[in-house]
């Protein structure tokens, strides 16, 4: 779901209240239609009437555009399109505030509950977060859109056991807090990303996210139904809790209702109630004071309480609010020597000494298997170390399955890495190319992904980066050879732009795998790769892609997201 969608906001609550609320619904403003314009009728009277100005479709493959497709999966597209035609999606039979009882029926991609409003009003369909399919929930509607309203959550009046343990949520503020939002990469800031997931068990949680896979394919990629591989089980991640190596929360300046009552700027060490240092509360702008965080390291926790009390007693020096950034760094040491040797076996990181880095131009320090990454803190590196070995193992071996079995001359050789970041595939996939070019926005990054391959011995020559878009990097990759080449492509949750797809397209090496962290623009993505080829190969001949395998891998454990990776061959 939209962040937009859920943070119904601070005006939503505040400016008006209740009534006023509810007739704002009525007249159908947050749902997307015109003010009703007043005209005076011939008594004399003013009557109102009402233009119909249509709210503009989501961008494809955008949240709401997800979500939209959740919907529409629900009403059934004929129920849907029937709406359509009688011009009346946008008119919710619900008011603001109004309560009602309906029974969950799945789960929306983003892993908030679905539920058809309740009878007569079985096609619309109501949205609320911390729920499971079979459950009996009372729900509260804060916002109408097309042929969805959005609720709060007030009550489950029945849950269901086969899905639903409570005793299993270990976080203090779920339910309440909105943290995760605002612990990934900038582009998750977009979407809604928090823990909504603890209550489930950790089976229930990967058999979901592989749904998200299968529903992604079928609704973005426009791949018919044949051509789509079986999605994988969804590999889980080593640690499901205490594995986030990045947490930001933040606070906000003192108010100036309390600076007026202080007075002076006193020191203190207590803290003053208005005070919260922590993550966005749930569908509030407001922030959630937060002692520690359980998907968070050890480290990173342990470190929180002592910068916590740092805040309060400098909070009065505070002019602005403050986003801290808390990453997870393995201290250096030297006798700790990178692993030279083309064995990537993983090796325990409980040995190494960790350390909490706030500044965000310090130099972080991460282990991989063997391997070392270093990188500014500001900067890109996937947040789940502890998952990084089966990922990266799993890329290798996509790219050199064994099941091929193919002789010694004509296995891959040279590898690109397109939005390599800081160089993590092309390093750890290093033992096993001749040549790796990897490519990245960041300049940052990119100075670090050089540094990486020295940090790390890579033989001199073998890994080259450059500073660019990613589609700059076919021109420099020309005379690889097309097929002993393999692709990694691992952008950012918009995926590829079509000048990217386009210059892949006549690329055409032999392997390429998409790993992502948005699965909808993925299929986006993979649709049209496999769509242009084809269309390329009927004309030029050259070969085809086929879609050969999917799968997800759990990056995020207690939250609604997957990472998903896809393997093309050509044939
Ligand atoms: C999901 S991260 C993956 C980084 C790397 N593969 C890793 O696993 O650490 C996506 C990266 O794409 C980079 N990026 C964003 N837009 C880009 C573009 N147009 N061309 C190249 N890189 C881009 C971002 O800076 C970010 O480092």
């Amino acid at each position: 779901m939209s962040a937009q969608a859920r943070h119904h906001s601070l005006s939503d609550m505040e400016d008006g209240g209740p009534a006023e609320k509810r007739s704002r619904v009525d007249n159908n403003q947050d749902s997307g239609m015109p003010a009703p314009t007043r005209v005076t009728s011939s008594t004399g009277q003013k009557k109102q009437t009402r233009k119909k100005k249509r709210k503009p479709l989501p961008d494809p493959c955008s949240p709401e555009d997800v979500l939209w497709n959740d919907v529409v999966s629900l009403l059934g597209s004929e129920s849907v399109d029937h709406k359509i035609a009688q011009g009346v999606e946008w008119d919710s039979p619900f008011g603001f505030r109004e309560e009602m009882e309906v029974e969950v029926s799945k789960l929306s991609s983003s892993g908030d509950a679905l539920a058809l409003g309740p009878v007569p009003h079985s096609s619309w369909v109501i949205i609320t977060p911390f729920a499971l399919p079979g459950e009996k929930i009372r729900v509260r509607v804060y916002r109408n859109s097309r042929l969805h309203s959005f609720a709060d959550l007030l009550d489950v009046i029945s849950t269901n056991p086969e899905l639903r343990d409570n005793d299993r949520i270990k976080c203090q503020y779920f339910g309440k807090c909105s943290g995760c939002q605002y612990q990934v990469c900038l582009f998750c800031l977009l979407t809604n990303w928090y823990s909504t997931r603890q209550m489930l068990s950790y089976e229930d949680q990967l058999d979901i996210k592989r749904d998200v896979v299968i529903k992604a394919y079928h609704n973005f990629s426009k791949i018919p139904k044949s051509e789509v591989p079986t999605v994988h089980p969804t590999i889980g991640s080593p640690l499901q809790y205490r594995y986030r190596t990045k947490i930001t929360p933040h606070f906000d300046a003192p108010p100036k209702r309390a600076r007026e009552a202080e007075g002076a700027n006193p020191i203190t060490t207590i803290k003053p109630d208005w005070l919260k240092i922590g993550f966005n509360e749930i569908g509030k702008r407001t922030v959630l004071d937060i002692e520690e965080c359980p998907i968070a390291t050890p480290v990173l926790n342990e470190a929180l309480g002592g910068i916590r009390s740092d805040i309060i007693r400098n909070i009065w020096s505070y002019k602005r609010g403050v986003s801290l950034l808390l990453r997870d760094s393995v201290e250096a040491n030297m006798t700790d020597t990178p692993d030279t040797s083309d064995n990537i076996d993983n090796l325990s990181i409980d040995m190494e000494k960790h350390v909490c880095i706030t500044d965000p131009k310090a130099i972080i320090r991460e282990k991989v298997g063997k391997k070392y990454f270093e990188f500014p803190g500001h900067s890109f590196f996937q947040n789940n170390n502890s998952i990084l070995i089966p990922l990266t193992d799993y890329v290798r071996d996509a790219i050199f399955p064994t099941s091929l079995e193919l002789p010694l001359d004509q296995r891959p050789t040279h590898l690109v890495d397109a939005y390599c970041g800081s160089g993590l595939f092309s390093i750890m996939l290093s033992p096993h190319f001749q040549t790796v070019a990897g490519i990245e926005l960041s300049a940052d990054s990119i100075k670090f992904a050089t540094h990486n391959t020295s940090l790390n011995k890579i033989p001199e020559g073998r890994c080259t980066f450059r500073a660019g878009d990613a589609a700059n990097i076919f021109s420099v990759v020309s005379e690889f050879p097309r097929d002993k080449t393999a692709l990694i492509i691992d952008p950012p949750r918009k995926g590829c732009d079509e000048n990217f797809i386009d210059q892949l397209v006549s690329f055409r090496c032999k392997t390429v795998v998409y790993v992502s962290c948005n699965v909808h623009t993925q299929a986006r993505d993979v649709g049209m790769i496999l769509d242009k080829v084809q269309k390329k190969d009927s004309t030029e001949g050259g070969g085809h892609y086929v879609l050969e395998s999917l799968r997800g891998f759990d990056l995020f454990p207690q939250t609604a997201h997957v990472e998903s990776v896809a393997v093309l061959r050509l044939r």
